[in-house]
């Protein structure tokens, strides 16, 4: 392996410095993932380092599984040993060794994130929470944000106790806490959470770790949120030989606690740091670079960087805009089936990029009926179907009888005559008695109020998992799940039912059966642990097969630190990218356009910005201009490929045109700085007094139109408008940021 040739000189400098604190930052495709890789096997080869005392962590366990594959083709077998995976996987190793420290048992069970909200709503009604007042969802994202920040529920009670409503969260997090606890079972978030506690509250643990992982690497780093850094400064704290790589321009999950100011402040955090700047870019063509570069420009926060590529000009950026939804999807599809008869491009060379997974049905129409084979990530995963949660269900039961989440989703499926008010009876008892579900069961016939047959059915329940837990060390997983399929008649109800959905649904179970297999002939351990975990953790990217030939749609998000030869970013409207919520918000604009230049810089050779005119969005037709992210980019590196059928599209141009001419950011100065702010400096002048904004008023907006306001709340200078505009539906705006004219 010569390092010299495969890397430049930037990239060979960080690839070999190996001790002491490295931040590598640098702008999308610039090799920052690449050096990662080459550095691990550096270490290995050249510096005799042991594959034992290193710790890579990477964003999706498919970034990690490919970061293993490449490092064992450099190296062979001797990259053993080595741990590459994600925050989230890492932990649960660590936690699995360490449980016992935390109280939990080392087979404890990793709730997703639809088992945590069955948890949720059933500590809401134990307390007597009203959906109306407080919905599970609020609950859930205040939960996971405190959990982000490293505040338990404890902290979080005492720091809101003059609060009612967040008191009241605070007592469905206690209780919460509680039945995790009790159930032997962790969120997603308390992977990372009980992992950084476990090493304040145990020195001499953390110390182990620090002297196992004596060389620690982050890619991604802009995107770790505030847990996540404390659990690689505890790490580091001990060699202090970490290297993260990351990009500020590429912070996309803010959204979910990821804190910018990671990256920003490494320098602070490790004294000494050697900082190496990568300019240039190996990706993409020289005008989606270069557009790539004028959008980001726009956004203020940020470390200015260079990125140069050596690469041609190449071609310009294509902007379509159709008429309806539907055209725009037709025209991807024929464009995609163009390219493929003109040039050597195969299906999986394209991507389709949106906002939200939602945008996905047109697409999948289109492309069925143009007979381009695709596949969509993201939408419902593999292992959320219910047929395959519910067997999943048995296992985790089997796993860790202390899952009441589990118990309750399968004792009555398939039905066996277990009725709701005998589960209550149970869950009354369990809880007088302090006891889990399961052990509740056992002591079926002491618990009071249940008729014979009841008991009877409850007990023929237990005899079945009974055998399945005594079976569980003599047969493999598949068979497990075969047996779990046959002995619950789970397998014969979906083969006698008239349903077509259902038999799908036996295919997806004879799938999870080759899934099963599959892992026994990949994976050293075999436990169901693992293979429960490996279940709950994989995410969507992680099952994106490049070997199969189809075009891909997924999500901007799951488009991170990807590439393709042709990417189609869609819906690129202003509503949609960026979002009705980056109008009134400078900061969430400016994450937005940050998920613009992630989008962007997948692109390799050829990028298209399409949109339509009109649209379906939850049943209703909406129409919304084309997105300011295109205007963002220089004449000179775009190109207009037409748009729909304009015959019966008259008002619908008219009226984007209007609009384009009344709203334009650019003229209002907004060179450096983003516009949204431009937009509050403009409003901030003074122009409207807020007492004059009263329901009834009339106003203009420029981008939404006319509207009349509904309601208006007033604090000080600002007033909070819910307004009813003519073409735009119902929106709230604050009156201090958004541009409104009275008329
Ligand atoms: N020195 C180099 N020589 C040849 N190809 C390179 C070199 N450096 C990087 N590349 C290629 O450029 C592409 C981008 O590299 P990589 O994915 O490592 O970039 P990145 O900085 O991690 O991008 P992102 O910010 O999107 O995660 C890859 O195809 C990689 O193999
Ligand atoms: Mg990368």
């Amino acid at each position: 392996m010569n390092l010299k040739e495969l890397l430049n000189s930037e990239q060979y400098e960080a690839a070999t410095h190996i001790e002491g604190p490295l931040l590598i930052l640098a702008g999308a495709g610039s090799g920052k993932t690449r050096v990662l890789t080459y550095r691990i096997a550096n270490m290995i080869t050249e510096k005799d380092i042991f594959p034992y005392n290193i710790l890579a962590i990477t964003f999706t366990n498919k970034a990690a599984g490919e970061m293993r594959e490449r490092v064992k083709k450099l190296i062979g077998e001797r990259a053993e040993g080595m741990w590459i995976s994600t925050f989230h996987s890492s932990c649960v190793r660590i936690l699995r060794r360490e449980a016992e420290h935390m109280g939990f048992n080392s087979n404890f069970t990793i709730y997703d994130s639809y088992d945590s909200k069955a948890l949720v709503k059933q500590c809401m009604k134990e307390i007597g929470i009203d959906e109306k007042d407080i919905t599970d969802k609020e609950i859930i994202g205040t939960i996971s944000n405190s959990k982000n920040e490293l505040m338990n529920a404890m902290d979080f009670k005492k720091k809101n106790e003059s609060n009612y409503r967040k008191n009241k969260i605070a007592d469905v997090f206690l209780l919460y806490t509680k039945r995790l606890r009790a159930n032997n079972a962790m969120d997603f978030d308390d992977l990372i959470f009980n992992t950084v506690q476990l090493f304040e509250k145990n020195p001499e643990v953390l110390e182990f770790y620090q002297r196992k992982f004596k060389y620690i690497m982050v890619d991604e780093y802009q995107d770790t949120n505030y847990a996540q850094y404390k659990l690689v400064k505890a790490l580091a704290q001990g060699s202090n030989n970490i290297c993260v790589v990351g990009d500020d321009d590429q912070c996309i999950y803010q959204w979910r606690g990821a804190d910018i100011q990671n990256i920003l402040d490494f320098e602070k955090d490790f004294k000494n740091t050697k900082v190496v700047k990568l300019e240039q870019n190996y990706r993409s063509k020289g005008a989606i670079l270069q557009s790539a570069n004028s959008v980001i420009k726009y956004n203020s926060k940020r470390k200015d960087k260079v990125l140069r590529t050596e690469q041609v000009i190449g071609e310009k950026l294509k902007i379509y805009r159709g008429y309806t939804d539907k055209d725009e999807a037709a025209f991807v599809a024929r464009e995609i089936k163009k390219i493929r008869e003109d040039s050597p491009f195969n299906y999986k060379d394209f991507a389709i990029l949106y906002r939200m997974n939602s945008q996905s049905r047109t697409f999948e129409d289109a492309f069925r009926r143009a007979s381009i084979p695709y596949r969509i990530l993201g939408g419902l995963r593999f292992y959320d179907r219910k047929e395959i949660k519910d067997i999943m269900g048995y296992l985790k039961l089997i796993n860790n009888p202390q899952d009441d989440i589990s118990l309750q989703r399968i004792i009555n499926v398939p039905k066996r005559a277990i009725g709701d008010a005998t589960v209550q009876k149970i869950r009354d008892f369990a809880k007088e008695t302090d006891e889990c579900l399961y052990s509740a069961i056992l002591d079926i016939d002491f618990i009071p109020g249940l008729s014979s047959r009841a008991k009877s059915s409850v007990n023929k329940f237990l005899n079945l998992m009974n055998g399945f837990i005594e079976l569980r060390e003599e047969m493999t997983i598949s068979q497990i799940i075969k047996k779990i399929l046959e002995d619950t008649g789970y397998m014969k109800a979906l083969k006698d039912s008239k349903d077509p959905e259902d038999e799908s649904r036996v295919e997806n179970l004879k799938e999870l059966v080759s899934e099963a297999v599959d892992f026994e002939n990949n994976n050293e351990d075999k436990s169901l642990e693992a293979f429960l975990e490996q279940a709950t953790l994989v995410s969507d990217t992680d099952n994106y097969n490049e070997d199969d030939d189809n075009v891909v749609l997924m999500t901007v998000h799951a488009s991170k630190g990807l590439e393709f030869p042709a990417v189609f970013m869609v819906g690129m409207e202003n509503g949609i990218f960026p979002s009705d919520a980056c109008f009134n918000s400078n900061e969430e604009m400016e994450e937005a356009r940050r998920l613009c230049y992630v989008a962007i810089t997948r692109a390799e050779e050829k990028l298209y910005l399409t949109s339509a005119e009109q649209r379906m969005v939850f049943g209703r037709t909406s129409c919304y201009p084309q997105s300011d992210f295109i205007e963002e980019i220089p004449l000179n590196l775009k190109e207009n490929v037409g748009s729909g059928n304009r015959a019966v599209n008259k008002l619908g141009t008219q009226k984007s045109k209007t609009l384009k001419k009344e709203y334009n950011p650019h003229a209002l100065g907004a060179k450096n700085g983003s516009f949204s702010s431009s937009l509050t400096n403009n409003t901030a002048s003074g122009k409207v007094n807020s007492k004059e904004f009263v329901p009834g008023r009339k106003i203009q907006h420029p981008k939404f139109g006319e509207g009349t306001i509904i309601t208006a709340s007033h604090s000080g200078e600002k007033a909070m408008l819910t307004i009813a505009f003519t073409n735009m539906g119902i929106k709230k705006l604050d009156s201090s940021i958004a541009p409104l004219k009275l008329l």
